[in-house]
């Protein structure tokens, strides 16, 4: 079985998904958000912070090209940001794994995130057309990276979406 990746903005429900998806898949989980932190030695808004967000861009493309050319067969949770640079997409493209982007509205994504702390794309205020904006920016680069667009707010919740999703893979 290749590599599954998860695609999607803040909120999109990867994490949640992702851990759900592993266990039914009976696959290990892993974050890139998560490898970057644990590479760096401390957590995302410090490197922001201290190194820049392009130095932290570096490191996830470092990140996403480390794992993907390990070729395991796991359920990877990338940051919303990944498709952000043509590296990463071309990365993506080039890969053999599964790739779903979880799609969501703006509305919905402020919905689930509630507050811009602990989250360097984000200011105070309004989350909703700060959302809209990453969105539109990245949604036609989600979709092209992706093998299956996948809609969560439609689902009832994260267990009927991991199920949905883990059967749309069985196929
Ligand atoms: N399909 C879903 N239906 C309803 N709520 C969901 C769904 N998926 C996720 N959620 C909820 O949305 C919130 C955000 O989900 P999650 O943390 O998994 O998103 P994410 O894509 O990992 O975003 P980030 O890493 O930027 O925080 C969580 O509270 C989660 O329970
Ligand atoms: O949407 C983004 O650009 C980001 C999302 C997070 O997962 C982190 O990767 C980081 O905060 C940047
Ligand atoms: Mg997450």
């Amino acid at each position: 079985m290749s590599a599954t990746v998860l695609l999607g903005m803040m909120g999109a429900g990867k994490t949640t998904l992702g851990g759900l998806l592993a266990e039914r898949l009976g696959a290990p989980y892993a974050s890139l958000d998560g490898m970057i932190a644990a590479a760096a030695g401390k957590d995302i808004p410090r490197i922001f912070a201290e190194d820049g967000e392009d130095e932290f861009r570096r490191q996830e493309t470092a990140a996403l090209a480390e794992i993907l050319a390990a070729d395991a067969a796991g359920v990877i949770d990338t940051g919303g940001g990944i498709v952000d640079r043509p590296a990463n997409r071309e990365l993506l493209a080039a890969s053999s794994a599964r790739r779903i982007y979880l799609q969501a509205p703006a509305e919905i994504l402020a919905a689930r995130i509630g507050t811009p702390e602990g989250r360097p794309m984000l200011v105070e205020g309004d989350l909703v057309p700060q959302l809209a904006k990453l969105l539109e920016r990245r949604d036609a680069h989600y979709r092209a990276a992706a093998t299956i667009v996948f809609p969560t707010a439609e689902a009832a919740g994260p267990e009927e979406a991991a199920a949905e999703l883990a059967r749309l893979l069985q196929e």
